[in-house]
């Protein structure tokens, strides 16, 4: 990743103000060492529900401690808790600090939100759901979502739903360059080899409305319905919240984050080096090109020095020209409205 890339990933570098008034003068920020723990399991109007040491049994609501300021604090963020972290009802511990993130899902502004913003840490794995039909699949859509998995540091996992009305075969043959693992699931069999996929890992599910999701995630997280309702404090309703929300697999054995409002990622701020370093064949060589080489190749990039990689028969073709349909992904226009439409202008969970 360039520079700017991993310095980006941190949104948290909270600027240190001197404490004023009555604060201790001996320190710029209290230490805190009896803080605890807990990762962030949703987010509601000023309200992060925390599973304290990541036990989806110990919930704590916790606001952000004022010297935070407004340093973003997103699904899966881990954080240190502070006060009151019995998690009996209507206590708020405060969060003091947020760990650095090892992943991050961004999603673009929108008409409502003029920033760009992460809506989910720590990631292992973005798993792409996509149906083989009804509706019909859109390559766009799983190429913008692998960009945002390489340049975020998640893994991509592609699943394609709804095998009974078609098949995959021509689908997977657009991503066969790009060792893409893949899992196909119908609803009226066992999703196995998901569930063992997401095993002992955190796993960001995304797609588009209607893909199948929600049946996927209620046959991996028994009762996702009621965590849905319970988390979100609107009873048997529905999550009403635009944010993610993570629900634990059976036996504590890792995390589903469902991500119910994403339309579309921000990729506005990933280079072609960021993506390239994804792609471990093609990396050294993008050290050769240009400083401001896009390695689109012709005619945008005449002398990208990636062909050599194939030239020489580092990397089959096929690779290049994936990786070039992702950085023509990232390059391209923002997903159009119509689009837009079908990915979600649902706000509720899947
Ligand atoms: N034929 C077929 N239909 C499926 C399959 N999985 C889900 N469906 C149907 O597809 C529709 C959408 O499924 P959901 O699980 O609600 O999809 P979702 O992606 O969560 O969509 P929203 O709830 O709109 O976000 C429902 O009518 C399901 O019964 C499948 O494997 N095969
Ligand atoms: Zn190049």
């Amino acid at each position: 990743m360039s520079r700017r890339g991993w310095r980006n990933l941190d949104e948290s570098d909270v600027r240190v103000r001197p404490g004023k008034g009555t604060r201790p003068r001996s320190k710029l920020r209290p230490s805190h060492d009896d803080a605890e723990a807990a990762m962030v399991l949703t987010v509601d109007r000023g309200r992060w529900t925390c599973a304290l040491g990541g036990d989806p049994e110990r919930e704590v609501t916790a606001m952000r401690a004022r010297e935070m300021g407004r340093t973003p604090v997103v699904v899966g963020d881990w954080v240190d808790l502070v006060g009151d972290t019995s998690g009996k009802t209507d206590t708020l511990a405060r969060i003091v600090r947020v760990t650095e993130r090892k992943s991050v899902l961004r999603r673009t502004a929108d008409d409502t939100d003029p920033f760009e913003r992460i809506v989910v840490a720590n990631a292992d794995q973005l798993v792409i759901v996509t149906a083989l039909a009804d509706p019909e699949p859109r390559t766009g859509f799983i190429d913008r979502c692998l960009v945002a998995a390489y340049a975020g540091h998640l893994e991509p996992l592609l699943c394609l739903t709804k095998a009974d009305l078609a098949d995959p075969k021509e689908l997977l043959a657009a991503y066969a360059d790009l060792d893409l693992p893949v899992v196909v699931t119908r609803h009226d069999e066992d999703p196995a080899e998901l569930r063992e996929r997401i095993t002992g890992r955190v796993s960001a599910f995304i797609g588009h409305s209607g893909v199948g999701k929600s049946t996927l995630v209620n046959k991996l997280v028994p009762d996702a319905n009621r965590r849905t309702g319970a988390v979100s404090g609107v009873g048997k309703g529905r999550h009403v919240s635009t944010t993610a929300l993570a629900l634990p697999l059976p036996g504590g054995d890792g995390w589903v984050i469902d991500t119910p409002g994403v339309r579309s990622f921000g990729l506005a701020h990933i280079t072609p080096d960021d993506l390239v370093l994804a792609f471990p064949e093609f990396a050294e060589a993008a050290e050769e090109c240009q400083v401001n080489c896009g390695h689109r190749g012709d005619p945008e990039d005449p002398d990208c020095a990636l062909d050599h990689v194939v030239a020489e028969g580092v990397a089959p073709s096929g690779r290049l020209e994936s990786l070039r349909r992702l950085l023509r992904s990232r390059a391209g226009v923002e997903d159009t409205p119509s689009d837009q439409d079908g990915t979600g202008r649902r706000q509720g969970p899947s």
